[in-house]
């Protein structure tokens, strides 16, 4: 990414909060990962490994894309970063239409990282997750993650790529369980194609719907269960195939605030626990306040970005959520791109009574001052 550290924001500024229009759902008709995947593939051994250490699997993941050759792509060897937009762009294209969801997003992503993207409904959160899990294709730009070049890569191996490196939980449960199943029967479905045995499969799904908390509840189907345990069953889905990435979309977004800390909760754990990657796109700022870094997407690019202070990190690790004040958590900074742009908020441009398009910038004692001409 681009360097940062223009200017800070006011602490304690919370972003833009927006209703979801729920009566649209524009995005790919695709439920829990691995369930409508019609492809057949090769079963292959795996080992009963979570998150981070798949170095194994991830040799044998669809090779298109792992450009160590032409010495463009990242990979993990040499890169720190799991993820890498450069220059996106999402165009949709609907009859006469065009719409730009993404337009040059730069960002990158640290292997391990625990995030939230935030931005006002129509940014392009949902787009930059779609994508990342495989689901829509750039336009143009790059996109590589964990050393594969998403951009490049055919639809056979898109199917690959899902399966094992990517893991989604959506808002809606109707969209990660199977009605018909049993928690861990649910669980199961990803790993359909997976050469492991029934029992290996079965003490797997077990042992996820444990870190998930489900221990009393695995023989429970999606009706006997609350809409928080359905959420924690569709992590546990997400989780079945060993991802290096678990995706989230809105996943608070459906239950109550009690609901919501014990979701919040449990995606650091698991991000503690596994070491895995995961990016959670949301509106809820109690959920966004409680990750290392939170982007904020304006008209389809970076904007700005706040990192945990190590101090709150520290204090996260001792208090539980429930008494775990948010004030102050984050610093705030907006992000250059690469022409050296940066977007400033209508709220900062008012507090600093800047009201046309031309502004004076000077160096003053080593710092960028903006003012009104
Ligand atoms: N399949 C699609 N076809 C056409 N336009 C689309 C499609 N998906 C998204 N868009 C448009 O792209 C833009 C970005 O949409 P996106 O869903 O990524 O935003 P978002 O930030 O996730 O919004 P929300 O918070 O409301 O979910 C919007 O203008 C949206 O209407």
């Amino acid at each position: 990414m681009g360097d940062k550290h223009l200017f800070k924001k006011k602490k304690n500024e919370t972003p833009d909060t927006i209703t979801p229009d729920s009566n649209v759902d524009t995005r790919p008709d695709t439920a829990v990962q691995g369930q409508n995947e019609p492809e057949q593939i090769e079963p292959e051994q795996k080992e009963f490994v979570y998150g981070m250490d798949q170095t194994e699997q991830g040799s044998e993941d669809v090779q298109s894309g792992t450009s160590d050759a032409d010495g463009s792509a990242p990979s993990q060897e040499t890169n720190e970063n799991i993820i890498e937009c450069d220059s996106l762009v999402k165009i949709y294209k609907t009859d006469d239409v065009e719409v730009m969801a993404l337009q040059g997003l730069e960002l990158n992503i640290k292997y391990g990282e625990l995030m939230a993207v935030i931005g006002k409904s129509g940014s392009g959160k949902s787009t930059l997750l779609n994508m990342i899990g495989g689901l829509e294709r750039p336009t143009a730009g790059k996109l590589y993650v964990d050393g594969k070049d998403l951009f490049a890569m055919t639809d056979k191996e898109l199917v690959e790529y899902r399966k094992h490196t990517v893991g989604f939980v959506w808002q809606k449960n109707s969209r990660n369980l199977l009605p018909y199943m049993t928690a861990i029967e649910n669980v199961q479905v990803p790993m359909y194609f997976d050469k492991s045995n029934k029992e290996d499969k079965y003490a797997r799904a077990h042992d996820l719907l444990c870190r998930v908390g489900l221990e009393d509840k695995i023989n429970s189907y999606p009706s006997q269960m609350s809409g928080g345990e359905q959420q924690r069953v569709a992590i546990a889905i997400a989780l079945a195939n060993n991802p290096k990435i678990l995706l989230a979309d809105e996943p608070t977004g459906a239950v109550d605030t009690k609901t919501s800390n014990m979701i919040q909760d449990l995606f650091r754990k698991l991000n503690e626990e596994l070491g895995i990657t995961i990016i959670i796109v949301t509106h809820d700022i109690s959920l966004a306040n409680k990750v290392g870094r939170v982007v904020m997407i304006a008209d389809g690019k970076i904007s700005t970005e706040k990192i945990m202070k190590e101090s709150y990190k520290d204090r996260m690790n001792e208090l539980s959520t429930d008494g775990f004040s948010s004030d102050d958590s984050h610093e705030e900074y907006s992000i250059l791109d690469k022409a050296n742009r940066v977007q400033i908020s209508p709220d900062i441009l008012a507090a600093a009574g800047i009201d046309s398009n031309k502004v004076k910038v000077q160096v003053v004692d080593g710092k960028v001052i903006i003012t009104k001409e």
